[in-house]
């Protein structure tokens, strides 16, 4: 559900260009005025998901709220808006801990939050606004804050508070990890992961694994192919279909290739997935999962439109497209 954010407390308004830090006037620059607006724009999209949190209702992804026509700097917002949320509950923490709220700031909590990441853990020097007055004239206090809290966690560096805060099981969400069983077995695959993640085996898709890890600790994995990085809904598609070894199987719109691969490994590479993809440049997309995927019973086709007729029972396959790329062997028994 998409839920407007006409809705949402706007900051007061505020002479342009007349505020500088520490109450100097001075005129922003463009690159001021635009961080400025971005983190502005950003504080009311994070209003937006973290009420919807709250009351446990789906609001519009922040990809559809940043995208709006309202928010300006798309890139900057979205960006602050994810960078801030990674870090929110070390965030709060931190204002907590150096007190920092006040009934007037309490009010635009999301602004504050967004302005202390970006004195805490992007490095902005220069930020203009009353908001980001009030919080660097506060900067030491929350450095000591974030450093008291990393004390208080036993950790040695902000990165490692970070990646604390990510791998607890229950606090964060898990990233799905699905084994390609073409390559890997699941128990190597949870022994290999384990070494740097929290991970187990998920409770109904077998070759799943629920994972609490940093990105640098699964990506040697990711790139071999022994891995794919995908959700529960998605590894359950083909799961639904049960493909045995030895079928034929139509994926018809496929790229990147996810459920393709899975399809393959599902049928132990052997079998044929016929793979159809309308975009070019994702049949590339496609080939490149595939290649890593090891799985050599895979036929790309790149179609303008997937009009095809298929009947298992003739094995008939009507396409109508204008390129096709794929091992002639693995083509011989196919009618096209
Ligand atoms: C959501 S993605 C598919 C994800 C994929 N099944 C996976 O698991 O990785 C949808 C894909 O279908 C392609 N597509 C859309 N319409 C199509 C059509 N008429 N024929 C073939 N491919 C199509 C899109 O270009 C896009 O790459």
């Amino acid at each position: 559900m998409v839920r407007s954010m006409n809705n949402v407390t706007k900051p007061k308004p505020q002479k342009q260009g007349s505020s500088g830090v520490g109450g100097a006037k001075t005129r922003m620059s463009n690159a001021e005025r635009s961080s400025y607006f971005a983190r502005r724009e950003a504080a009311k999209v994070l209003r937006c998901v973290l009420q919807g949190d709250a009351r446990r209702r789906a609001v519009a992804s922040i990809k559809s709220l940043v995208f709006s026509p309202s928010v300006r700097n798309k890139k900057a917002t979205f960006a602050l808006v994810c960078e801030t949320l990674k870090r929110l509950s070390v965030i709060k923490e931190v204002l907590e801990i150096a007190n920092v709220f006040n009934a007037k700031w309490k009010k635009q909590e999301e602004l504050i939050y967004i302005i202390t990441y970006d004195i805490l853990f992007s490095q902005a020097i220069v930020l203009s606004g009353d908001a980001e007055k009030f919080l660097l004239l506060r900067k030491v206090a929350l450095e000591s804050a974030l450093a008291r809290f990393c004390v208080r966690k036993k950790v040695k560096s902000i990165e490692e508070l970070l990646l604390l805060n990510h791998q607890a099981p229950g606090v964060s969400k898990p990233r799905y990890v699905r084994v390609n069983t073409l390559k890997l077995d699941v128990d190597s695959a949870l022994l290999e992961l384990a070494k740097i993640n929290t991970v187990k085996k998920d409770d109904m898709i077998q070759d799943l694994l629920p994972c609490w890890c940093s990105h640098q600790g699964v990506i040697c994995t990711v790139t071999n192919g022994s891995i794919f990085l995908q959700g529960k809904a998605s590894s359950m598609v083909a799961l639904a279909l049960g493909p045995k070894p030895g079928w034929e199987v139509l994926d018809a719109c496929s790229a990147p290739g996810n459920k393709t691969v899975h399809l393959a490994a599902l049928m132990r590479g052997e079998g044929k997935v016929l793979a159809c993809e309308l975009h070019k440049q994702r049949v590339e997309l496609l080939k490149d999962t595939v290649r890593r995927s090891g799985a050599s019973s895979i036929l790309f086709f790149n179609l303008h439109y997937a009009v095809y007729n298929y009947t298992s029972s003739s094995r008939l396959y009507v396409f109508e497209g204008n390129e096709l790329s794929c091992s002639p062997d693995l083509l011989k028994n196919t009618s096209i």
